[in-house]
């Protein structure tokens, strides 16, 4: 299809879009693994579905500071103590007719079925504990694999791995795990109108936001950049970026992908691979490219800042993610009464940054694709459906920044 033709067509609805990114992220799956320490193990993806061998808790323990005894034989008359069980130590089998003095997570002594937290005893003058109220079998015990039995399922493969679930295999001993292996990102700008932060702006020029914005999210993603810097608007200049960016699973761009004159990259992908422009029914975000530079998938962000978060939020990351292996990809969301009108239906949907206050989500005063300041502000961006006009009060769906970010 030519450029032209490309151009013409109506516009790509969301799902749409979504469906297409995973349905390519299927076809070019990462699958190499590597075994990592726990500790660098945050934010990768589980290669394979985590065994349990061990239960959990291995033993009986008690879950109160307090007394172990043995219910099913007492008579109710107080208990001498013969022996103190701190956590981390083996028990002996409890005496008959005697307590266990007994802290939160030690291991229950053979022959004890009931513990009884202290603040339900009384100690008398001669040692022996003196039980207060009505007792019950198996109270304040946590049985042997309670949580957890050897041989059970506790993480499937392709789940992501934060700090719970790295709490997790460390409760099952687990010192490592086997990921996937870092998705390898390069990071391009495009425009001679971006100049580096920290350095002087000549006239016309703008400070690349968007670079920062996506090394450090590809990082909290697990990704391992190549950060590639702005590419010239020059055709010569930009092949030999392309050539020199060794060996990705993925070149992510931004800018350069709407209609401009000036599209070198554009250029450059299609002598080496092939690119299509898709038209998305999005906004921010409209013009964003899929395609293959040697074989390597490219995505071409559209330049303005509030589009690059939204398509990279809501587009790439399920993207990458899918091609990790994670099955689940959407984020959660959720129902919230509008804190504000929308008068006028748009063709496209809308992501507008937004926040919650005192239950009703409300939008920053100013949504232009330009503005990344109304993402600072907000904690999330609410869905404004293709020809709808919500208003104040109506349910949307909003999608937090903590559900994207990480
Ligand atoms: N005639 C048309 N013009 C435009 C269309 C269209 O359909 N027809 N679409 C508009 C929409 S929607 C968007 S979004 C932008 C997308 O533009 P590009 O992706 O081609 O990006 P640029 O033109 O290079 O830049 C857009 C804007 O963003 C600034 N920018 C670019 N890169 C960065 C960066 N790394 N950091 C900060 N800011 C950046 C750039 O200076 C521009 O202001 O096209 C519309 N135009
Ligand atoms: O849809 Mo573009 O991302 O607004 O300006």
């Amino acid at each position: 299809m030519t450029a032209v033709a490309e151009l013409a067509r109506p516009l790509m609805p969301v799902e749409e879009a979504l469906e297409r990114l995973l349905a390519l992220a299927e076809k070019a799956p990462i699958t190499e693994t590597e075994h990592v320490a726990l500790a660098e193990a945050e934010g990768r993806v589980l290669a394979h579905e985590l065994v349990a061998g061990l239960d959990l808790p291995p033993w009986p323990n008690s879950a109160m500071d307090g007394y172990a005894l043995c219910l099913a034989d007492w008579q109710g008359e107080p208990l001498r103590v013969t022996q103190r069980i701190f956590a981390g130590h083996a028990p002996q089998p409890l005496e008959p007719g005697t307590c266990a003095r007994i802290f939160t997570g030690a291991p229950l002594p053979e022959g004890a079925d009931c513990v009884e937290m202290q603040e339900n005893t009384e100690v008398l003058a001669d040692g022996r504990v003196r039980f207060l109220e009505p007792l019950a079998l198996s109270q304040n015990v946590r049985p042997k694999g309670q949580e957890t039995r050897v041989g059970e399922s506790v993480m499937s493969a392709g789940t992501r791995l934060g700090p719970i679930q790295l709490g997790l295999a460390a409760t099952l001993g687990f010192g490592t795990l086997e990921v996937r292996r870092q998705p390898r990102v390069a990071v391009l700008s495009t425009g001679d109108e971006l100049v580096e932060p920290g350095l002087p702006l000549g006239p016309g020029q703008i400070y690349n936001s968007n670079r920062r914005l996506l090394v450090s999210w590809l990082q909290r993603l697990g990704c391992r950049v190549v950060d590639a810097g702005i590419l010239p608007d020059d055709l010569e200049r930009t092949r030999q970026c392309l050539g020199g960016l060794g060996d990705v699973d993925l070149i992510l761009s931004t800018g350069g992908v709407s209609v401009g004159e000036a599209d070198f990259l554009g250029l450059a992908l299609r002598e080496a691979g092939e690119l299509a422009l898709w038209k998305l029914a999005i906004k921010p975000g409209k013009p964003l490219t899929f395609g293959h530079y040697q074989g390597v998938p490219v995505i071409g962000l559209p330049g303005n800042p509030a589009s690059t978060l939204v398509t990279f939020g809501l587009l790439t990351r399920p993207y990458l993610l899918r091609r990790l292996g994670v099955g689940n990809v959407a984020p959660l969301s959720f129902s919230v009464p509008a804190g504000f009108d929308w008068p006028k239906a748009g063709t496209r949907r809308e992501y507008l940054r937004a926040r919650i206050e005192e239950g009703r989500v409300r939008i920053y005063k100013n949504q232009s694709s330009g503005v990344l300041r109304s993402a600072a502000w907000a904690d999330g961006v609410v869905e404004v459906l293709e020809g709808s006009t919500p208003r104040q009060g109506d349910a949307v769906r909003f999608i937090p920044f903590s559900e994207l970010l990480g």
